[in-house]
């Protein structure tokens, strides 16, 4: 009897659930199953049949507020569509590794809402599934989840007859793998077959409509509900761009942009964000094409390898394209490289050191040196190619390299106080490495790139450059107050307003407080009630934003005992909402929490309260 294949489908917005995929994918292969991995809307919803699919792992993270990554949403909107026969997917066994954070309130909503689809369609699971969280650190959790899925694996894959016989061999699941493992992570397999264009006309007419950017049709395309896609987004123009800080900052820059969504249909709420896709920064593409000795404008095609069945293999290319085409606005040539991307350098390096190095690095052995070389140290992939004398393929380099995908930004401002445009703030991202290069944050230098001629007063017009601009609604601070200022002022007579208190921070009075001119206004016109602004350097001891929280606990204390007190938390991820989440649980754990040191778990379980009532809403970003 034939062995029935594995297939691997992830949703990753950032790479993450990619990497971990395509590393089951592998580690399968390794236990002499068929193992064939795609992202869930490369795979699609129609060719997910029993008969095709007989055992599937799906990995997930969420992105925006529990939406789908960009490369599931078809497939996520599908899928939850009602309506569909329940025993479609009746034969099939899975399982589902979801990957999240619980500082977001919509935790793992995307992989739990597909588990619930797939058993709800008649498949029936293999393994229990595993939220995995990134508050305790991705890696253990996911390996050692790995470590009992793959035996499980394994025996799901035993055709029906041979499982009987061979049944007892397996009782006991593989052994894990050892924490000190010096076995390096899989080779990727390589989906893909590059073709090259010679046709002069034909590599000339892809090079014209690349020149030629969006076309008019693009630019002019409308959605009457106002929706928009990375694929089909709204093309905004910039009307206008300043600096919200001071020189006297120093590294610390942040840029104000004003786009234009006039004509757009897009209704924006307090609290949406902005989908930007970036560009890659035009010196590391040319210098990363002449690295991997290839022309900037030579033209490819790619087709599937043999055997392998995917829809829409990597739809982000747009092929037929150019290498400069691609590597400027399809592959996310800037991030730190994933494992599986260095397993894929090692293969294709001059020297044996260098070789074993890159694979050390990938292995359980080496994960310090990893988090130290690569997660600290930062290189991009043109460091490591340049640094361990490495040249990867072409075709196996794409299908390694995770799209270049939008980022998301905040709206700064509210669509009821300023119609017809969107603002953002964003801090430009650019630093020296260890490795003494310079990395540039590829979506915060492009739009300051961009917003260049307008913040040297050499703007003419208010036509610009066409960053895309799709709708996903998060929330947002200065948006918030905006609107309600608006609702004040249009409240019916004798509506009174309950008050609003912000806590703000930054380095500086003189150097980064943002939009400090607005929200000195907003105080005075009665918008808010009170404004603490935290600034953290003016002083020789830190003050942060959950310092004042812990400052005015009791005055904080008695305005959140109103059963309609909401709290929105905006800003740094990492260390700013852990601190304020842990001041906010003391304060709501009751007076002396603070004085005694007390346990705070009663206020933790009311913050959890008002997060499912909607009332405590976090916008964060680490
Ligand atoms: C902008 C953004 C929004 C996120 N939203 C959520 C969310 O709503 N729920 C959740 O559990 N995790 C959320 N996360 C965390 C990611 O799911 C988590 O970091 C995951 O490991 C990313 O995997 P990926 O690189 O495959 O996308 C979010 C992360 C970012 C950067």
């Amino acid at each position: 009897m034939r062995q029935p294949p594995v297939t691997v489908l992830y949703g990753s917005q950032t790479g993450t659930a990619q990497e971990i995929a395509q590393n089951i994918g592998g580690r399968a292969r390794e236990l002499g199953l068929v193992a064939k991995v795609a992202a869930l809307d490369e795979f699609g919803l129609d060719a997910l049949t029993p008969a095709t699919v007989p055992v599937l792992v799906l990995v997930s993270s969420s992105t925006g507020d529990g939406d789908p990554p960009d490369n599931a949403a078809r497939f996520y909107g599908q899928i939850k569509k009602r309506g569909q026969q329940p025993d479609r997917l009746k034969g099939m066994t899975f399982t589902v590794l979801g990957l999240g954070d619980s500082n977001y309130t919509q935790f793992c909503r995307v992989p739990r809402a597909l588990r619930s689809q797939v058993l709800a369609l008649g498949a029936g699971e293999f393994h229990p599934g595993k939220d995995a969280d990134e508050v305790d650190g991705l890696e253990d959790v996911v390996e050692a989840w790995l470590d009992q899925m793959l035996p499980a694996l394994k025996r799901a894959c035993l055709p029906t007859v041979a499982a009987e016989a061979a049944s007892e061999g397996l009782k006991e699941p593989v052994p894990p793998e050892h924490a000190a493992s010096t076995k390096p992570v899989p080779l990727p397999e390589c989906r893909i077959e590059v073709e090259w264009l010679t046709d002069r006309s034909a590599t000339q007419a892809v090079l014209d409509k690349e020149a030629a950017g969006a076309t008019a049709e693009e630019v002019g395309h409308r959605d009457p509900e106002g929706l928009y896609s990375p694929e089909q987004p709204f093309h905004a123009p910039l009307i206008a761009a300043r600096w919200l800080t001071t020189s006297a900052a120093g590294d610390r820059r942040v840029l104000h942009c004003e786009l234009g969504v006039e004509g757009s249909g897009a209704r924006t709420h307090p609290g949406d964000s902005l989908g930007v896709k970036p560009a890659n920064p035009p010196a590391l593409v040319s210098a990363l094409a002449a690295r991997l000795g290839l022309e900037a404008s030579a033209v490819f095609d790619v087709r599937p390898r043999p055997g392998v069945a995917t829809q829409h293999l990597l739809p982000h290319l747009h092929t037929p394209c150019s290498i400069g085409h691609a590597l400027t606005e399809s592959v996310d040539i800037a991030a730190p490289p994933r494992k599986s991307l260095l397993r894929l350098l090692a293969e294709h390096c001059a020297g044996e050191e260098a070789r074993q190095t890159l694979l050390r690095w990938t292995s359980r052995a080496g994960r310090d040196e990893y988090a130290k070389e690569v997660l600290e140290g930062r290189p991009s992939l043109l460091d490591l190619l340049t640094r361990f004398d490495s040249r990867p393929p072409l075709a196996p380099l794409l299908d390694a390299l995770p799209a270049l995908v939008p980022r998301l930004y905040s709206i700064a401002n509210a669509a009821v106080a300023q119609p017809g445009k969107v603002a953002m703030a964003l801090s430009i991202v650019r630093f020296t490495k260890a490795c003494g290069t310079e990395h540039e944050g590829v979506a915060t230098t492009w739009l300051e790139r961009t917003a260049a001629p307008l913040l040297q007063g050499s703007w003419k017009g208010t036509e610009g450059p066409t960053p895309a601009v799709p709708r996903i609604p998060i929330y947002f601070r200065s948006g918030f107050l905006q609107d309600r200022r608006h609702r004040l002022a249009a409240a019916a007579p004798g509506f009174e307003a309950g008050p609003s208190w912000l806590f703000f921070g930054c380095r500086h009075p003189d150097q980064d407080y943002l939009y400090k001119q607005e929200l000195e206004e907003f105080e005075a016109d009665g918008t808010l009630s009170r404004l603490s602004v935290a600034f953290s350097r003016q002083q020789a001891r830190k003050v942060y934003v959950q310092h004042l929280v812990e400052r005015h606990a009791h005055e904080l204390a008695a305005l959140l005992a109103h059963p309609a007190a909401s709290i929105f938390v905006c800003g740094d991820g990492a260390s700013m909402a852990t601190g304020v989440n842990e001041a906010l649980a003391r304060v709501l754990t009751g007076p002396g929490a603070f004085a005694s040191g007390a346990d705070w778990k009663a206020g933790a379980a009311a913050l959890a309260a008002m997060a499912r009532e909607g009332r405590y809403v976090r916008d964060i970003w680490s």
